[in-house]
């Protein structure tokens, strides 16, 4: 399983310095949704730059205009491409092409939507290369709120996906236990004392 870190933070040194401390121990390097809203897709060029050997995430979350989102995002150097699962299904196949064009992949995130695992293998049908099992911050922040769902809709998918919902050192094994391809976790290495260690510790915590 890899492991995948979301950084959410706002601007582009901020990221720099989290990407050299987290680098040697993760696989992907994720720009999150707020820091490409806040620093543009510059900060996607500036990681890729700095770490050509990592796989390089745009969270974009693009819910319309597939392909000329995904296109700018690779064209600034990302490897992989988020959008949306609710976006339709003519969003995703241009992004998709626009993955092809590129020769890289496109995922697609099933925050929000009600029924991941038939959306999950309706997507995948369409050529994307995994989907993210997803409970967004503020779905974390709900009273009532369960890890073991985006587990289990994992497992009933069937097909290739991530996990992202606040993964820690303590769930992340439960994480590899279900199948999944990558592990995503942003606020347990970016609000941690040391990223570095923190980042580390994730990786030990995977068998
Ligand atoms: O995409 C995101 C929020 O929409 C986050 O990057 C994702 O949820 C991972 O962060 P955390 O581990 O803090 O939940």
């Amino acid at each position: 399983m890899k492991l995948q870190f979301a950084m959410d933070t706002l601007t582009t040194q901020a990221a720099l310095e989290l990407a050299a401390a987290a680098a040697p121990h993760v696989d992907i390097l994720e720009l999150g949704t707020p820091l490409i809203k806040s620093a543009g897709l510059s900060a996607v060029t500036a990681v890729k730059s700095a770490h050509p050997d990592k796989i390089v995430f745009a969270d974009l979350k693009t819910m319309d205009a597939g392909e000329l989102e995904a296109e700018i995002a690779f064209a600034a150097g990302a490897d992989l491409v988020s959008v949306l699962g609710s976006a339709g299904d003519s969003t995703i196949l241009g992004a998709v092409k626009a993955a092809k064009k590129h020769g890289k992949g496109i995922v697609v995130d099933l925050i929000g939507v009600a029924d991941k695992p038939a959306r999950a293998k309706e997507v995948v049908a369409l050529g994307v290369e995994f989907v993210e099992m997803h409970a967004g911050l503020d779905e974390q922040a709900e009273e009532g709120f369960t890890f073991s769902t985006l587990l289990r809709d994992g497992e009933a998918s069937g097909v290739p996906f991530s996990v992202a919902g606040g993964i820690t050192a303590s769930t992340i094994a439960a994480v590899q236990q279900s199948g999944a391809r990558v592990a995503v976790a942003g606020g347990a290495i970016y609000g941690a004392p040391d990223v570095g260690v923190a980042a580390a510790t994730l990786r030990a915590a995977i068998v």
